[in-house]
């Protein structure tokens, strides 16, 4: 039987093969791009040391929508649900925090057996994981310092945590047969005007280039330096700015990465993509949305995020362009907030796929600015939403929004009841 779906299907592949462009092949494209999905959504960035500790760092995750994970095994839970609901290829993209372990384990002594049962996990689905040392929420860098703090004990401590980190990413991509991408990420920085700049970036760089001095194979394990503009309680200077990590990337060949929040307002990561590029062979992105500040608000099908997808698919930078997101909130259902943004940002590279690029270009290179403008418009009304849900039924997903109601069912029969 015929569904309006395969009917629309058949439509929208005659309409989109009127500009050269082949449905199939965007689809089997779009099959090899897997997404990161973050852990760090379901539990609002808590993690599973049970410290009971605070959210530090500068960072914030706002609202109390009930139900939240409160261990591993619930996480995985919800993120099943959330998996099921999200068609093509995923990662998981871990932070040290989610360990596991009947007794506390201080960070610089974390092991890849405190994460056998997610490369376990992982393994059964078929996904590959990423990591991130956690350098905040925690007493050693409760004054906003840690890899560039002046007391070299403190110091120590975070370049331990990050080594043993990086030991743990190795595990994963050699579990699971494909490297695993660790970002550093580090909150320091200082609430006002600060006179010695240069001596905490001079300790950062040199405790990075600690951190990253054992050498482990890319076929496991990829080292990424995330930059930030500012955080609360660290409005007036940050140690990672672009600039630094711009030059440690490019001069330490590892990846840098790319925080859609972490610019100033009107600033995009879009336009940083085809810059970064030219210097650095891996970019990690971590796609969210910043509404007024770092807000890590659920990614949309916003101007932002296609604009990003165009420019990994444009410049088919497939194997260089590592898709992570980054965004928690805490004031709707958890699992829908993965759903929508994981869905948005494969929508977005979907509707990439489908742009008649070659013809654009021929525009741009022969000076007809108007035809390109009028094109790049026009295109957009082509019926791309035919396509995406032929790709969901083809994954066994929801096409529409009928997703909400298995994460509904969900809440009510398990999250309602933690
Ligand atoms: C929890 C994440 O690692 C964190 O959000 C970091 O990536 C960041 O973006 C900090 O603002
Ligand atoms: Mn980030």
């Amino acid at each position: 039987m015929t569904t309006s779906i395969d009917q629309a299907w058949n439509l929208a592949k005659a309409r989109y093969a009127e500009f050269n462009v082949d449905v199939e092949s965007a689809l089997k494209l779009l099959d090899t791009l897997p997404v990161s999905m973050h852990c760090w959504q379901g539990d609002d960035v808590a993690g599973f040391e049970n410290t009971g500790g605070a959210l530090t760092g500068g960072i914030q995750a706002t609202g109390n929508y009930p139900g939240k994970a409160r261990n591993a095994a619930e996480l995985r839970s919800d993120l099943e649900q959330a998996l099921a609901l999200i068609p093509g290829p995923k990662r998981l993209n871990l932070h040290a925090i989610y360990l596991e372990s009947d007794t506390a384990v201080e960070r610089n002594e974390i092991e890849p057996k405190h994460f056998a049962n997610w490369v376990e996990w992982a393994r059964q689905k078929g996904m590959g994981l990423d990591f991130n040392p956690s350098c905040f929420s925690h007493p050693l860098s409760a004054d906003g310092f840690t890899l560039s703090h002046a007391n070299p004990e403190i110091r120590k401590f975070w370049i331990e945590h990050c080594q043993a980190s990086r030991r743990i990413s190795a595990y994963f991509g050699r579990e699971l047969g494909t490297a695993s991408v660790m970002n550093i990420w580090v909150p320091d920085g200082m609430k006002d005007l600060t006179v010695d700049r240069f001596a905490f970036r001079e300790r950062l760089m040199t405790a990075l280039d600690e951190v990253i001095s054992e050498k482990i194979d890319e076929k496991y394990h990829l080292d990424a330096v995330e930059s930030k503009l500012f955080g609360i309680g660290a409005e007036s200077f940050t140690v990672g700015s672009n600039e630094f990590y711009l030059g440690y990337a490019t001069t330490r060949k590892t990846a840098l990465c790319l925080d859609a929040g972490h610019f100033h307002p009107t600033e995009v990561i879009s336009d940083k993509i085809s810059t970064a590029m030219l210097y650095v062979q891996h970019l990690l992105l971590h796609v969210s949305r910043p509404v007024r500040w770092d807000s890590d608000h659920v990614v949309l099908l916003d101007d932002e995020t296609q604009a990003i997808a165009h420019e990994i698919i444009r410049n088919r930078l497939f194997d260089r362009v590592h898709i992570g997101l980054d965004f928690f909130d805490a004031s709707i259902n958890r699992i829908a907030a993965w759903v929508i943004g994981t869905r948005n940002m494969k929508k977005a590279l979907l509707r990439a796929l489908l742009e008649p690029t070659d013809m654009l270009r021929k525009l741009e290179t022969d000076g007809d600015y108007t035809a390109r403008l009028a094109m790049l418009e026009e295109q957009k009304s082509l019926p791309w939403q035919a396509v995406w849900e032929t790709y969901c039924q083809r994954h066994n997903v929801p096409a529409g929004s009928e997703w909400l109601q298995t994460v509904r069912q969900y809440e009510q029969s398990v999250l309602s009841k933690r």
